[in-house]
């Protein structure tokens, strides 16, 4: 069983007008998940839906407690690529004995052209082999809470090395 987690962000197709604003959106984690006609047990719940810039800390001790409250040991969170680093750190540290994957997109997810479907199923995939432990799937690739930023100027997330 996963239990999907959604914060907002590109990849539930919200657009920012600036850091205050943010237009509404015709599609959601759901819709991709229906379309890829998935068969595994999953439960969603939308925990808020902010642009990831203005996620505070209270927002992550809200997430964690949705993380702490289910029974699931494995946790989707579909997140802005803005602060998913943050949010997987704050996370991270926690030691939460789950294994908990964020993902989001760098397209919107209400674009022809975007990268959600693919970063979805790679993230899923990878949820479900993982060892407990909190990890960020982006751009084809599985980043450790420790050991991840987002180069701003390439759109891709990287290891610190
Ligand atoms: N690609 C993104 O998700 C950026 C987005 N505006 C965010 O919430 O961080």
């Amino acid at each position: 069983m996963i239990h999907i987690l959604t914060t907002g962000g590109t990849i539930e197709g919200l657009d920012y007008i600036d850091d205050g604003g943010i237009t509404s959106s015709n599609v959601g984690i759901e819709d991709f998940l229906y379309k890829a006609n998935v068969d595994f047990e999953y439960t969603i719940s939308s925990v808020f839906k902010k642009d990831s810039r203005a996620i505070t800390d209270d927002d992550r001790k809200l997430l964690v407690s949705k993380i702490k409250e289910t029974n699931a040991t494995k946790i989707l969170i579909t997140h802005g690529t803005f602060t998913m680093e943050d949010t997987a750190k704050y996370i991270g540290k926690l030691n939460l004995n789950k294994t908990i994957v964020l993902v989001g997109s760098f397209i919107l997810g209400s674009s022809v052209d975007t990268d959600a479907p693919f970063n979805l199923g790679y993230a899923i995939s990878s949820l479900q082999f993982l060892k407990p432990d909190a990890y960020i799937a982006m751009n084809g690739q599985i980043f450790n809470w420790n050991n991840v930023s987002k180069n701003l100027e390439t759109n891709k997330f990287e290891r610190n090395e």
